[in-house]
C-alpha cells in the first residue's frame, strides 16, 4: 500500500484529549494487517538508507512500529521509556508535549559509543519527544542519523525543530490544518 493509501487508514478524532487537539490515531492502520506490514517496509526502508545500527522507540506507540522495523532489517531495538519503568539506573529528560509534560529515561548500558541510532514513532508533533530523545541518545554517545515517523503534523513545527539538531527527518503521511 502507498502512503497515500494508508492515510485512509489513519482515524481523527477531534477534541482529545483535550478539547481542540485533533488526535491522529493509529489505532485503526495497525489493525489493518495489510496497512500494518506497508507502514513497517516504509519506515524500514528509510531507516536502512539512513545506515542504522539499531532502532529506538519511544512508549508507547513508537514501540508498535520501531520493535516491528527493528525486526525487518534484523537490528537491535531501543526501548525509550516512560519514567520509572526500567530496572536499572537510568539516565532521563523532562520535555513538553503538545498537551502536556512527561519525561524518558532509558538504560546507558543499551548504547554502544558511536553506534548508529535512527528514532522511529508514530507521530511528529511539537517535536518535544523526538528533540528529548535524540538528546538523551546523544548523552550516551549514540549517533541519531535520522527520524522516521508515520504521521508528521507540520503545523505544529516538530520536524523542523528535529532538523534542527542534525537529525534526517521523514514521515509517510502530513496532516496539515484540520
Ligand atoms: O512531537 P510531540 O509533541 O512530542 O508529540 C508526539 C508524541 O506524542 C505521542 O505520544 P504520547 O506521549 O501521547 O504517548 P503514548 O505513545 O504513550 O500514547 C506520540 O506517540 C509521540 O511520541
Ligand atoms: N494530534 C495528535 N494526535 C495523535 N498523537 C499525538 N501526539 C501529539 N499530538 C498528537
Amino acid at each position: 500500500m502507498t502512503p497515500t493509501e494508508l492515510r485512509g487508514l489513519i482515524r481523527t478524532v477531534p477534541d482529545f484529549p483535550e478539547p481542540g487537539i485533533q488526535f491522529r490515531d493509529i489505532t485503526t492502520l495497525i489493525a489493518h494487517g495489510e496497512g500494518f506490514r506497508a507502514a513497517v517496509g516504509h519506515l524500514a526502508k528509510a531507516a536502512q538508507q539512513s545506515g542504522a545500527e539499531a532502532i529506538a522507540g519511544m512508549e508507547a506507540r513508537g514501540f508498535i512500529f520501531g520493535a516491528a522495523v527493528a525486526v525487518e532489517l534484523g537490528i537491535g531495538f531501543i526501548p525509550v521509556r516512560k519514567p520509572g519503568k526500567l530496572p536499572v539506573p537510568t539516565i532521563g529528560i523532562d520535555y513538553a508535549l503538545e498537551y502536556g509534560t512527561d519525561r524518558l529515561e532509558i538504560d546507558p548500558d543499551a548504547i554502544r559509543p558511536g553506534q548508529r541510532i535512527s528514532i522511529v514513532d508514530d507521530l511528529i508533533a511539537t517535536g518535544g519527544t523526538a528533540v528529548a530523545a535524540t538528546r538523551l541518545l546523544r548523552k550516551v554517545g549514540a549517533v541519531v542519523s535520522s527520524a522516521h515517523f508515520v504521521i508528521d503534523l507540520p503545523d505544529l513545527g516538530g520536524a523542523t525543530q528535529l532538523r534542527e539538531q542534525g537529525v534526517r527527518v521523514d514521515a509517510l503521511i502530513d496532516f496539515e490544518g484540520d
